[in-house]
């Protein structure tokens, strides 16, 4: 990891504050010699410098990098050298730009998606005022598709005939978003590697193209737990420095045909029949999670059903473990395989108020540390959360201790377990083949009303909540596949040590 030592080389030039400041290559976007002579001081950029070119130190370059800010968030800070002679200067900018053009694992060209209606509806803004100026610093060609339609970036990225040419794919938006990329890149390299996503039982070859993700939606869990903060800039400054982070990705399939895949939650009942509601209230943008969480927590409905699942008895961590999964997680860096003896299935059948799969933490805004703190981003697992039938007040002590310290686990009604596959049944589709499940849903609704009018009425059938949208099927069976995919981003770093930044130096 070679690093270029700021100030560290040139101790006897002037320091700022005497302060030494080192920045590791890997974490250098551009490098930028500046024409005295023809505009580039013009360009604002010396009025925030506290040092100018003087006599004794005529030329001067700008090196862009990293800086690590508040909260996982990532800036671009620039350092602008002061030199004595032109060939000195020539000869720093022509070195840097050596040492960074042996990054391989850096994009250069990458094909970006915005879509226009994600979140604050925001995306097209975000992109344009913070994304591309940072991209063009970083020399990344982009070819820039804003979305028309629902589905319009997953089936151009199924038939779109040159992606080779392309380093990766950038999705501004949310997880809705985010999960159309995904099936997009993950049903294109199974067509072109004849494998067929119907078979549930399939092993599917992993996509080679990483994602980025520019936050532009209304949780932004996948980008929140892989890099620690839902901001842009971070999340473009990941990307230009090539970071690349597998995840897993479940499979979902319902009676042998493919539904849809999931990276973050599957979650049946209370987060199914959240977004059932807040989807006829998109409207009011992010603010319509709160309203419908609200809304489905005062209804507290129960969904009867069977669970099975294959615990994941060979893996080295547990949904209980204190440690969550960050950067560098040793989990990740095993290689995926099948295990030598896969577990047998375990049944429960009961009343549950929500079954949640969460593939990886599920960490967000509004639950910093997600639905299952431990989950780990590509382990081959998801962590499968069972919330039995109880009373409202201790589902909201559950609920509340999403946002507290407090183990959301730690209670009589909820069990987790970690697990390679499962399977969910209504209880009311077990002698029925589920055809056509709101039909049934109403018919049986009325029917279980009807039958104990005393105790307040529970659907026959809740939704699944599939990365934030409704699959049709309420019958479902699951399973992980190991590092499917790739993003730009490291996992969520280790709390910084703050650093001071020098702003000009001279050698
Ligand atoms: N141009 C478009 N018009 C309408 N819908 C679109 C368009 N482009 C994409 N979509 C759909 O919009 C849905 C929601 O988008 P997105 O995930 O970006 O935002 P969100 O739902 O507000 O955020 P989150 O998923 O983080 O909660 C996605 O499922 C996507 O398929
Ligand atoms: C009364 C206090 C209640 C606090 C409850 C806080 C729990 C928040 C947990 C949020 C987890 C979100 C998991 C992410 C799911 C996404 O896939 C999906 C699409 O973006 N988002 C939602 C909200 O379904
Ligand atoms: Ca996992």
């Amino acid at each position: 990891n070679f690093k270029i030592s700021v100030c560290g080389f040139f101790q006897s030039a002037l320091t700022i504050d005497q302060q030494s400041h080192s920045v590791s290559v890997s974490e250098i976007l551009a490098v930028q010699e500046l024409d005295l002579e023809s505009g580039t001081k013009d360009d604002g950029r010396w009025q925030k410098m506290s040092q100018k070119p003087t006599e004794a130190y005529p030329y001067a370059f700008t090196v862009s990098y990293v800086r690590r800010a508040r909260k996982h968030r990532w800036r671009c800070t620039d350092v602008t050298f002061f030199c004595p002679e032109w060939a000195l200067c020539q000869q720093w900018v022509q070195t840097i730009k050596e040492q960074l053009a042996e990054l391989t694992s850096r994009p250069k060209h990458l094909l970006v998606y915005i879509n226009p209606y994600g979140g604050k509806q925001q995306g097209t803004c975000i992109y344009e005022q913070k994304v591309a100026p940072l991209f063009a610093r970083a020399s990344i060609s982009t070819d820039v598709i804003v979305t028309e339609h629902a589905n319009h970036a997953r089936d151009h990225l199924r038939t779109v005939a040159e992606l080779k040419q392309y380093d990766g794919v950038v999705c501004v938006g949310g997880d809705g978003m985010f999960s159309e990329i995904v099936h997009g890149l993950v049903s294109r390299t199974q067509k072109d590697n004849g494998v067929d996503q119907n078979s549930p039982e399939e092993k599917l070859v992993a996509c080679s193209l990483r994602i980025g993700i520019i936050p532009a939606g209304s949780t932004d869990c996948i980008c929140y737990g892989t890099v620690g903060i839902n901001d842009p800039v971070t999340s473009a400054l990941h990307i230009i420095v090539g970071d690349s982070q597998p995840m897993d990705v479940c499979s979902v399939h319902h009676n042998k045909t493919f539904l849809k895949y999931s990276v973050s939650l599957l979650g049946y009942g209370f987060y199914g029949d959240v977004l059932a509601d807040s989807e006829r209230k998109r409207w009011m943008g992010p603010a319509r999670y709160d309203f419908s969480g609200f809304k489905t927590f005062l209804t507290h409905h129960y969904y009867e059903g069977t669970v099975s699942f294959q615990p994941a008895t060979d893996t080295l961590g547990t949904p209980r473990d204190k440690s969550p999964c960050r950067a560098g997680c040793v989990l990740t860096s095993l290689l995926c395989s099948t295990p030598e003896n896969e577990g047998g299935w375990r049944v429960i059948r009961g009343k549950f108020l929500a079954i949640n799969a969460a593939s990886m933490s599920c960490a967000c805004p509004r639950s910093p540390k997600g639905l299952s703190p431990a989950a780990h981003l590509a382990d081959g697992t998801t962590d499968l959360i069972l919330v039995r039938k109880c009373s409202r007040f201790n589902f909201l002590r559950h609920l509340i201790r999403h946002t507290s310290k407090d183990d959301q686990f730690d209670m009589t009604f909820v069990e987790v377990h970690r697990v390679r596959r499962f399977r969910f049944l209504p209880r009311h589709c077990q002698n029925d083949s589920e055809q056509d499940l709101r039909e049934n849903g109403k018919r049986l609704f009325g029917q279980i009303c009807r039958d104990h009018p005393a105790r307040g009425c529970s659907p026959a059938f809740s939704s699944w909540n599939c990365d934030g949208e409704i699959l049709p099927h309420a019958a479902i069976e699951v399973g992980v596949h190991c590092q499917l995919i790739k993003l730009f981003a490291r996992g969520i770093e280790e709390p910084p040590v703050f650093e001071d930044v020098a702003a000009t130096c001279a050698i």
